[in-house]
């Protein structure tokens, strides 16, 4: 991202509204994953992603509608827009040969993502090794074939809560094998916050194996939302570095106001340090 404001030696400042809105335009998995969702409400969902402005990275959507996320996508042009879905969500408590029972499925349909919810009640009750199974089984089910997917892990960093265990769970998930590391699932009452995501990027930063992301979900609504996680993943990535391949936004309520923000309906806030 060529910020529109020079980064200072200290910290990037945080860019400006419209910036902001471009980017996280780009970086956004285009969420619904509502229990009433419908085909109806999914092929809405992938209209919505035509936009004047470019189009989100993804689609994030329950499984059953990977298909249907696919032909809605493609029927508006829209190829090159990431079909992700969701496994061992929301509570993350399944077997290992259900989860990848389930992405073998879903990717069978056509899902290029895969968004799986870590077992992070076991890692509080003291089992780190049900977190290392599963990322690595998840891992090897989304290498099978060609072309892998792409392998998001839901750490639920509002349930984690303390620093400790963050870090702790998201270096199981860059150990191995996750491509990105996403705060929430967006079903608890405390979504994405800027230090869940600030340790998240500690780790990123420290893990010396293959590239891991960040992905930020859960509770985003708005432009000032997005300025303060790009100001914190710019110090890891860098300002040219906030590209969909290393920074996500997933939202469901998100996209309005990014569109008013590029409209030039919403002024939204100035850049400043953070
Ligand atoms: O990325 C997945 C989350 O469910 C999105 O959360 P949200 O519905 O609060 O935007």
């Amino acid at each position: 991202m060529t910020s529109n404001v020079p980064a200072t030696a200290a910290a990037p400042l945080r860019p400006d509204s419209k910036t902001a809105a471009a980017v996280a335009l780009r970086c956004l998995d285009l969420t619904s994953l509502r229990d009433d969702d419908t085909t109806a409400s999914i092929q809405a969902l992938a209209a919505r992603a035509a936009t004047p402005h470019g189009a989100p990275a993804a689609l994030c959507i329950h499984a059953p509608f990977v298909a249907v996320a696919r032909a809605a996508l493609h029927a508006h042009g829209l190829d090159g827009v990431r079909v992700a879905t969701v496994v061992n969500f929301p509570h993350g408590q399944g077997r290992p040969d259900e989860v990848v029972h389930d992405i073998e499925a879903a990717r069978a349909a056509g899902a290029d993502e895969i968004d799986m919810v870590f077992p992070w009640r076991a890692l509080l009750a003291g089992d780190r090794q049900a977190g290392s199974t599963l990322v690595a089984a998840a891992r090897r089910a989304c290498d099978v074939g060609p072309k892998p997917a792409c392998l998001k892990v839901i750490l639920e960093t509002g349930e984690l809560r303390e620093p400790r265990h963050i870090r702790e769970a998201a270096e199981i998930a860059a150990a191995q094998g996750a491509d990105f590391l996403k705060t929430s699932t967006g079903k608890v009452a405390v979504h994405a916050t800027p230090e869940a995501a600030a340790c998240l990027l500690d780790v990123i930063r420290a893990h010396g194996g293959r590239r891991v992301g960040l992905k930020v979900s859960g509770g985003l609504a708005n432009v000032e939302d997005v300025q303060t996680y790009l100001a914190l993943a710019a110090e890891t990535f860098g300002p040219d570095g906030l590209t969909p391949d290393r920074l996500r936004f997933g939202a469901s309520s998100l996209l309005t106001s990014l569109l008013a923000v590029l409209d030039g309906r919403a002024a939204g806030a100035p850049a400043a340090g953070y």
